[in-house]
């Protein structure tokens, strides 16, 4: 039976600077279960650090409820840092000590016997794949390796609910797959996982269910799958050109074959109704209205997609 871990009720933040008041979360509302990964997905700004700050008891909510596994997080603080962990987008290792080094000094800081801390460490040593360079100093690390130190010792305590905040962000692609390979592992055995992230392939490979966060709205809540559907055809056509005119979107949307079209930083995106549509009476169209085609691609929707679909904006734009 699905069993809820942290429940978000009606959150909402607004920083207070000199000159204007900036609602940064507005109303949101969601539950996580346990034992799942869940992405809550948004552009640069959406407002994603702010509510992991506050659902990990950092930034004080402006309105609203946070319940962790049936408690308020803000009943006893003490207690709900026990119960999660945080790996934030800053390097916070001690770069002068060693891999194991770093795991066993936050040991002490939650106060964990020695033998069991240093069992704990060669664990998490090798769900991370570091057990080779446990005993090398920090500072030589690359960041894929310093990201996967970090969530080895976010792990020691033995959270309930581990958060990550955009963890594959400034990684080499090589190294952001290796490290979507170590979470899946670490989900495999247990751990519920909170991510942030911009990047819509992310969720796509590793979350089971996917918050879509734009301008601190929750715009839409289900699983990759799920949330494609929302996109008329599930067929886009994407069509990258300089010159995206209002006439010309109105226009696209009235062809036969198109169920919808949008425009978004110099691309048309033609949502199309058949599973297999004819490129070629859409190249003819595009012709006849003097569009300069840079690149065209077919593709299956991407959460992109999604996203661009109910904000219609992409993800990489603000
Ligand atoms: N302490 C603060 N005071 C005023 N504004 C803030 C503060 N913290 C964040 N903001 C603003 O809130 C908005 C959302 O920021 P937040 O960092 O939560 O977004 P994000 O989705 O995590 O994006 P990013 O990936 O860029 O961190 C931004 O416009 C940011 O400038």
């Amino acid at each position: 039976m699905t069993q809820t871990i942290l429940n978000v009720e009606n959150l909402s933040k607004t920083f207070s600077t000199k000159n204007s008041q900036i609602d940064v979360v507005r109303d949101v509302n969601f539950e996580v279960n346990r034992g799942e990964i869940f992405g809550f997905l948004g552009p640069n700004g959406a407002g994603k650090t702010t509510t992991m700050g506050m659902l990990t008891t950092q930034i004080r909510p402006t309105s609203g409820e946070i319940i962790l596994a049936e408690k308020s997080i803000w009943g006893n603080l003490t207690d709900t840092r026990k119960r999660i962990s945080i790996v934030t987008q800053h390097n916070n290792l001690d770069r002068g000590l060693t891999a194991r080094e770093n795991l066993l000094f936050h040991a002490r800081y939650f106060n964990l016997p020695s033998d069991e801390a240093a069992k704990r460490a060669d664990r998490f040593l090798d769900l991370m794949d570091l057990t080779e360079r446990a005993d090398d100093r920090v500072v030589n690390f690359s960041g894929g390796m310093a990201q996967r130190l970090k969530i080895a010792r976010a792990l020691m305590h033995d959270p309930d609910i581990l958060f990550l905040d955009e963890p594959t962000t400034g990684l080499d692609p090589q190294s952001r797959v290796l490290l979507w390979e170590e979470i899946k592992k670490l989900n495999a055995q247990g751990t519920t996982i909170f991510l942030t992230t911009h990047y819509m392939e992310e969720p796509e490979q590793l979350c089971d269910r996917v918050a879509i966060l734009h301008e601190g709205q929750l715009k839409a809540l289900n699983t990759p799958e799920e949330l494609k559907k929302l996109v008329p055809g599930q067929n886009v056509v994407s069509v990258r050109t300089g010159d995206v005119r209002d006439e010309l979107l109105s226009e696209a949307k009235t062809l036969p074959e198109v169920e919808d079209a949008t425009a978004e930083m110099g691309t048309l995106r033609f949502y199309m109704k058949d599973a297999t549509p004819d490129l070629g009476e859409l190249v003819k169209w595009l012709r006849s209205q003097d569009v300069n085609i840079l690149s065209m691609n077919l593709h299956l929707s991407t959460l992109n997609d999604v996203f661009v679909h109910l904000t219609g904006k992409g993800l990489e734009q603000r």
